[in-house]
């Protein structure tokens, strides 16, 4: 029997691959490498180099290897890329997901996790969220993700397949033991981009709208440390695979921090004053987006312990710094 993960060149997915090849699970990834990376996939796991919507490779690697569950990462993850390019996140994350459903259902594939995101709240208005908030995605990558969460409930309501979506906050950090990272050189997350400034790699960092209903009027996110996020992954295959139902999870610490604040930790933990400048609001982008993540502790009995946000920068510095060292 093995897990296929798909995306698992990239961030997040190379995290997971490390995680359960530690487990000594048999895994095996689907990259088309559009923004992964081979050498991220640990050498443990069986690499297959393709695409996730392509049924009838999913099938045979289904089938050649197994396969009982599946972890989906692979997917277009840029909110405003989504907003003036709609279509290739349409594309890529909702047509892509339901070929890898049906792939699945047709091979009796028991339980799939999916890759979500905090993107399907949009501005509640109402903060911390919690599952049952309402759903108002701002972008087009939201909406995409929000429909590939409808088509699960409706697809395990119908087959004897059941799935657990995990609706992660912002990720940010990296292995503490530097197996893997966030290494897509031209990444537009904050603490990415911070770091790269910090290393002399961007000339400056924009902080996009300093005029938001926030505290320090800049934008606010609930950073939640990858290696963390994997360990919720890992307690919901086990408790699938013990029979608990479908369910909806969002992952994030229930803290919130500011652009400011997240520009100060990674100053501090750099020891490099960067220039920053200030820049309008980015299209597609929420003021502020924070949740509990009270049912992933309930349910799952997940612990978070990397819940520190000079934790998150310094593993995202100290992953940065070797990506530059490695690259010279
Ligand atoms: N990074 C975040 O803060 C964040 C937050 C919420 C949700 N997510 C979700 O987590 C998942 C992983 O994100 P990430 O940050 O690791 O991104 P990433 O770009 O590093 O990883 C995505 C991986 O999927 C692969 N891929 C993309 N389309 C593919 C396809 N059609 N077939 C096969 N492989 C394909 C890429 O090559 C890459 O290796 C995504 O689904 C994303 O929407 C990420
Ligand atoms: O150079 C930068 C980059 C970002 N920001 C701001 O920093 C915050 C965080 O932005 P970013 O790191 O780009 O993340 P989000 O746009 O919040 O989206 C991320 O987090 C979502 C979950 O909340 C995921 O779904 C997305 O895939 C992922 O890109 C926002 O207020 C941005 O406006 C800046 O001010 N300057």
């Amino acid at each position: 029997m093995a897990i296929l993960v798909t995306g698992g060149a990239g961030y997040i997915g190379s995290h997971m691959v490390l995680n359960l090849a530690d487990a000594g699970e048999t895994v095996v990834v689907l990259d088309n490498l559009v923004t992964g990376f081979d050498w991220a996939i640990d050498s443990r796991a069986i690499f297959v180099r393709g695409d996730a919507g392509d049924i009838a490779l999913v099938a045979r690697l289904i089938e050649e290897y197994e396969i009982s569950e599946i972890v989906h990462f692979a997917g277009s993850i840029v909110v405003p890329e989504s907003v003036v390019d709609p279509l290739k996140y349409y594309a890529n994350n909702t047509a892509t997901s339901r070929n890898l459903i049906d792939a699945a259902v047709r091979a009796g594939i028991r339980h799939f996790i999916f890759s979500s995101t905090a993107a399907v709240y949009g501005m509640t208005g109402l903060e911390p969220v919690v599952e049952t908030s309402p759903l108002n995605p701002m972008s087009p990558y939201g909406r995409s993700k929000l429909m590939t969460e409808w088509m699960l409930a409706d697809v395990a309501a119908a087959h004897p397949m059941t799935f657990g979506v995990l609706r992660y906050f912002n990720v940010a950090g990296g292995d503490p033991g530097m197996r893997t990272g966030q290494s897509t050189p031209h990444a537009s997350h904050l603490i990415k981009v911070a770091c790269q400034t910090a290393l002399g790699q961007r000339d400056h960092i924009d902080i996009y709208g300093t005029d938001f209903d926030t505290p320090d009027g800049t934008g606010v996110r609930d950073y939640i440390h990858v290696t963390d996020l994997i360990a919720a992954h890992a307690l919901l295959l086990k408790h699938l695979r013990a029979g608990m139902e479908s369910s909806t999870i969002n992952c994030a610490y229930g803290q919130g921090y500011s652009v400011r604040q997240v520009i100060e930790a990674v100053r501090e933990i750099s020891g490099v004053p960067f220039r920053v400048n200030e820049a309008p609001r980015r299209e597609g982008d929420p003021a502020s987006v924070t949740a509990t993540g009270q049912k992933a502790r309930m349910l799952l009995g997940w612990v978070p312990r990397l819940n520190d946000l000079y934790t998150i920068v310094d593993t995202a510095f100290a992953w940065e710094r070797h990506l530059m060292l490695r690259n010279r």
